[in-house]
């Protein structure tokens, strides 16, 4: 085990517990799984790349994230694909556009205040070598 390996350990275990954060809170749970495309026929013909909590999660799990960034990267495609699929001017197209918002800003906030910046910057240089 190289003290790198060390290193994206603690990630995930920190990761899980952002992932954990968000999906219990009951504002994104629109979010929390992957959109039902039995439910919503047309996603996919508008939404390339889904993404949800629970995917993420399991993309924790299998060392797919190695620095927070990429974590975030992945909460910003879901607010990306709520706003697109959901352009309209309904209070209901609203609604889900805010929440989307919300966990965005809710995610990277969370890793603001509970991330320490420079094992962020060791984990960014892992990232880049890999
Ligand atoms: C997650 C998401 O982006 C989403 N967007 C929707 N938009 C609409 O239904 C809008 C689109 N514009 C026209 C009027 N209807 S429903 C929906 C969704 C919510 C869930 O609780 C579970 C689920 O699988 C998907």
């Amino acid at each position: 085990k190289r003290k790198e390996d060390y290193k994206l350990r603690e990630l995930r275990i920190f990761l899980r517990d952002i992932c954990r954060k968000l999906a219990s809170n009951r504002r994104f749970y629109k979010f929390t799984k992957p959109v039902d495309l039995e439910e919503v026929t047309d996603y996919l013909e508008i939404i390339k790349q889904p993404m949800d909590l629970e995917t993420m999660m399991t993309k924790v799990d299998m060392h797919k994230y190695n620095c927070a960034k990429e974590f975030l990267d992945d909460v910003d495609l879901i607010c990306a694909n709520a706003l697109e699929y959901n352009p309209d001017k309904t209070s209901s197209d609203k609604q889900i556009r805010h929440e989307a918002c919300s966990l965005r800003d809710h995610a990277h906030a969370l890793i603001d205040v509970e991330m320490d910046s420079d094992f962020e910057l060791e984990c960014q240089e892992i990232a880049r070598r890999r």
